[in-house]
């Protein structure tokens, strides 16, 4: 994407390379630009060990090639690339906002699943695990003579599943990082190399010799779509399945409840109102920027603690859902069941996984609070400032999850709410997660 430097000469030098970047802002003709400013944003610059010089003038044509913070973007000038500061350049009104393309952001994601530690999380997980086999088992005889893709199949559970439970012809086990080939191991060390084949690569590149009756993946991530790697199942839905074939899971519900967390709203904020007997409230505002910004996820809420009866506030169709669709839109509106203090939303997602007969029962994977934990646990987002409400209260609003136009994995949450629908007591936030 071009942009065009708007006002001010700007002269970058990096007096020493260190682990956190420093520079000197030199500023041009214009007397307004306030060094203490600078400083203040070169302070949030991302930490870096090398940045080249980079200089610009007015009207320059800056090649942006990612933001990573709203104050600091990374950006080319005449093959030079630095960060600028974003509040001297502005972006051409024709330009689309196209995803930025970084192949740096796969290496360091795939890199995360290379050792055990994730694998071992999602295979301790029971609830999660055990959901699994129980669709496999459940759907065992229909299973037989098929062709299964798992995509991103990690150490490959799923498909030794399909091996011990049930007869399919191929399993194609797909596994882009180098885990692979200790599933090509597991594989052979369980006998079952005749039915499942291991193939390391990208679902979205990997060449099938066929195309499959059942693509089986465990796709979500916390609040169900961090991760996106639910881009790729819809990729290799749309590549590989046969018409009428099968996808689990089959759909996908985020929920969401307003709760109390009195525990922590007192660990973070009353925390700072007397202790010791003395007065700490000058640091409650930057106890709401630390602790409350970004959503928490290893929070268990209780269902004593939910104001309201939880309430579907997105489905997702895994048969019909488009990549266009990511940026998902919900809305809700909770009747308060229980006087209290309203200091957060709790999300959790379902997914459910059809039965491949016309009478079998479905398996349904439930993350919220009436079933046991996993190791999504679940997603608070605290509101800035509690709100006291009572029973018969309304809570209404809408939640957006808008995926990030830079950092493809992440994603932005929006929430916007009213109490009773009043336009005064009326709340909005928006929390990363997590870049
Ligand atoms: N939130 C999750 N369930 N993540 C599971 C991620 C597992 O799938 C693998 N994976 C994720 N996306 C892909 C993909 N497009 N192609 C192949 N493997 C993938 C990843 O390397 C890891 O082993």
């Amino acid at each position: 994407m071009i942009h065009i430097v708007l006002r001010w000469d700007f002269h970058v030098v990096v007096f020493q390379p260190q682990p956190h970047f420093q520079s000197l802002f030199k500023s041009g003709q214009n007397p307004s630009s306030s060094s203490s400013r600078n400083d203040d944003a070169i302070s949030r610059l991302p930490a870096l060990f090398y940045v080249p010089q980079l200089s610009f003038s007015s009207g320059d044509m800056l090649l942006v090639h990612a933001k990573p913070t709203s104050e600091w973007w990374w950006a080319e000038l005449h093959g030079v690339i630095g960060y600028v500061p974003a509040s001297v350049i502005r972006q051409e009104p024709d330009e689309e906002e196209e995803p930025v393309e970084d192949p740096w952001q796969d290496e360091e994601y795939f890199g995360s699943y290379k050792t055990l530690k994730l694998h071992l999380e999602m295979l301790s997980d029971k609830s999660r695990t055990e959901a699994y086999r129980h669709v496999i088992f459940n759907n065992s005889a229909a299973l037989r003579g098929k062709v299964v893709m798992d995509l991103g199949c990690g150490t490959g559970i799923i498909s030794l599943f399909c091996a011990q439970l049930a007869q399919p012809s191929v399993v194609y086990a797909v596994e882009a990082c180098s885990m692979a080939a200790y599933t090509r191991q597991l594989v052979k060390q369980n006998g079952f190399e005749e039915v499942v084949t291991v193939l390391q690569g990208r679902a979205e590149e990997i060449q099938l010799p066929e195309k499959v009756d059942v693509l089986v993946s465990e796709w979500m991530g916390s609040c169900l779509l961090f991760e996106f790697m639910v881009e790729s199942v819809l990729l290799a839905r749309d590549r590989w399945l046969k018409e009428g074939a099968v996808t689990w899971p089959s759909s996908a519900a985020l929920t969401l409840v307003p709760c109390q967390a009195d525990g922590y709203y007192a660990e973070k904020m009353a925390f700072w109102e007397h202790p010791y007997g003395l007065d700490f409230t000058p640091l409650q505002p930057l106890a709401r920027q630390e602790f409350f910004t970004k959503p928490r996820f290893s929070h268990l809420v209780e269902p004593a603690e939910c104001l309201a009866a939880p309430c579907h506030v997105i489905r997702l169709d895994m048969y019909t859902l488009q990549i266009r669709d990511l940026e998902v839109l919900g809305r809700f509106l909770f009747c308060v069941e229980r006087s209290g203090i309203f200091h957060e939303f709790t999300a959790w997602f379902t997914v459910h996984f059809n039965s491949m007969e016309a009478e079998g029962s479905a398996v349904e994977l439930d993350t919220g609070p009436s079933a046991e934990p996993t190791h999504w646990k679940r997603t608070l987002f605290m509101l800035d400032r509690p709100v006291s409400v009572c029973a018969g209260d309304s809570i209404s609003g809408t939640i957006v999850l808008r995926r990030n136009p830079v950092w493809r994995r992440h994603m932005n949450v929006f929430l916007h709410w009213s109490i009773n629908g009043s336009t005064e007591d009326v709340g909005t936030k928006t929390f990363p997660m997590w870049r």
